[in-house]
């Protein structure tokens, strides 16, 4: 089985709904993301999936909510936009876009760090 790991960085800001303290409040955070693909198939160049392929889709993703105030989002209207609902957000997307194109992987689980000292992972199970 490989791991394709790849990771990715936007800086957003966000305010928790009904939280009793500061994150209530407009702040910013630099939010770093890193995901992991699985497989065990490789194509004939002996790739699971190209790494610039995967990141430049990651990319794409960072960069809805990059500089952005994240509860604006139409997805973070309805959730709250912890670093639990990030993760899940980018595995949703993640997933949606592995399906359509690769049926020999699949998205394992999500990291997002709120700081470089603080993470959330999310896994398929
Ligand atoms: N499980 C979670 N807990 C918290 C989340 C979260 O997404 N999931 N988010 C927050 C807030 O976004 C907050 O901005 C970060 O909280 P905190 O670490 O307390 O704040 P600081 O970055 O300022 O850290 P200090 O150690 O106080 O400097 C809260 N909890
Ligand atoms: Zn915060």
């Amino acid at each position: 089985m490989y791991e394709l790991i790849v990771q990715s960085h936007f800086d957003a800001a966000h305010y928790l709904r009904d939280y009793p303290g500061k994150c209530a409040q407009v702040h910013g955070h630099s939010w770093d993301v890193e995901v992991v693909l699985q497989g065990e198939q490789l194509d004939n160049l002996g790739m699971l999936v190209d790494f610039g392929i995967v990141k430049a889709e990651l990319n794409r993703i960072c960069d809805q909510l990059d500089h952005k105030m994240i509860n604006e989002h139409s997805y973070f209207q309805e959730h709250n936009p912890t670093a639990e609902n990030l993760a899940r957000f980018f595995h949703e997307q993640l997933t949606e876009w592995v399906k359509t194109r690769y049926s020999h992987i699949i998205v394992a689980s999500v990291e997002v760090w709120e700081s470089p000292r603080a993470s959330i992972r999310y896994k398929a199970i």
